[in-house]
């Protein structure tokens, strides 16, 4: 791995045959357009090095075949995939409603569960539009799934965040179920194993962590998302907690440029803030991100979830 490399991802673009895959890699790695471009035949790979909040990452992109017949060539592709690119045109209806079997395919062949998905309305810059903005929003938003990933913390900070339509007081239980959890396995450990004195220490970093995490999460209305943020304490308690939308919007045109890189960054921006789902030798797990680092809302390409 080249040294100022902070880790290499496996990203994936599906979607229907003609929907604009092969154009969006294209642009976004060459900054080319072809009008005539044939279909991709089985695989294409393409690899490109983005900085993402000073971060380098190599990012090894497959393209796959939205053609029927080449289907059965690609499921060994999907394996270890971190994110993928779920790709539709906005003036082909068919090619939005068979989103789910893209989704079905996924579910099936990828071997990791905490997978990022990213879905991309190409082709903006045409007239013809059969599928709104809102049905995408409203698409991303039945298909937001939230998930749990639990290893090594990153001390001293990891940023999770929620979507705002997901803003279920449920989730908010559910964390502090598992911090509950978590500090009292260790605590356990800490009576069998270790001496009083440990317990003691372990009881007071295990407090502090449980009202630093009730004191930092707050929602912000102008952002579409809210951070629960855990100060994980030096003693590096086992607990790593994230929860995420892993399906979000950005509409996209491969011929204007329009959203095209936007929608890349945001996928790796997720995942590198993903703690579990990307690995680099000598650092350390997840990244820290705080609320000034995060873009501004104007600079994002996320669909804004009323
Ligand atoms: N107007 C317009 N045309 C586009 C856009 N993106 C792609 N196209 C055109 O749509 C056609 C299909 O694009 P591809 O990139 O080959 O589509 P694909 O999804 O890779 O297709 P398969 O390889 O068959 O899966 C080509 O003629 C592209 O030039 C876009 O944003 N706007």
């Amino acid at each position: 791995m080249d040294e100022d490399v902070l880790t290499t991802l496996k990203l994936l673009i599906i979607g229907e045959s003609g929907v604009g895959k092969s154009s969006l890699l294209l642009r976004f790695t060459d900054d080319v357009f072809d009008p005539e471009l044939g279909a991709t035949i089985g695989v294409d790979f393409k690899v490109k090095t983005l900085a993402v909040d000073g971060n380098r990452t190599k990012l090894a992109i497959w393209d796959t075949a939205g053609q029927e017949r080449f289907r059965t060539l690609t499921p060994s592709y999907y394996r270890g995939a971190q994110g993928v690119i779920l790709v539709y045109d906005v003036t082909r209806r068919e090619t939005f409603t068979k989103l789910h079997n893209w989704l079905s395919e996924l579910e099936i062949h990828c071997t990791r569960n905490e997978l990022v998905k990213m879905l991309v309305g190409n082709k903006i810059d045409k007239d013809d539009r059969e599928v709104d903005r809102n049905e995408g929003v409203t698409f991303a938003r039945k298909h937001s799934m939230l998930f749990i990933g639990e290893g090594r913390p990153s001390p001293p900070m990891h940023v999770v965040w929620v979507n705002e339509s997901q803003l279920h007081w449920d989730y908010f239980m559910m964390c502090l179920f598992i911090i509950r959890e978590k500090i009292l396995k260790v605590l356990s450990l800490a009576l069998l194993i270790h001496s009083v004195n440990l317990f003691c220490d372990i009881f007071l970093e295990t407090s502090s962590l449980c009202s630093c995490a009730t004191q930092i999460i707050y929602f912000d209305k102008d952002l579409p998302s809210f951070f629960l943020s855990l100060s994980l304490s030096p003693l590096s308690l086992s607990l790593s907690l994230s929860l995420s939308l892993s399906l979000s919007l950005s509409e996209a045109s491969a011929k204007t440029r329009d959203g095209v890189a936007c929608a890349f960054e945001e996928l790796v921006e997720k995942i590198l803030q993903t703690p579990g789902l990307w690995e680099s030798e000598g650092k350390t797990r997840g990244m820290h991100l705080s609320e000034q680092t995060r873009l501004p809302r104007e600079q994002s390409c996320y669909c804004s979830l009323p």
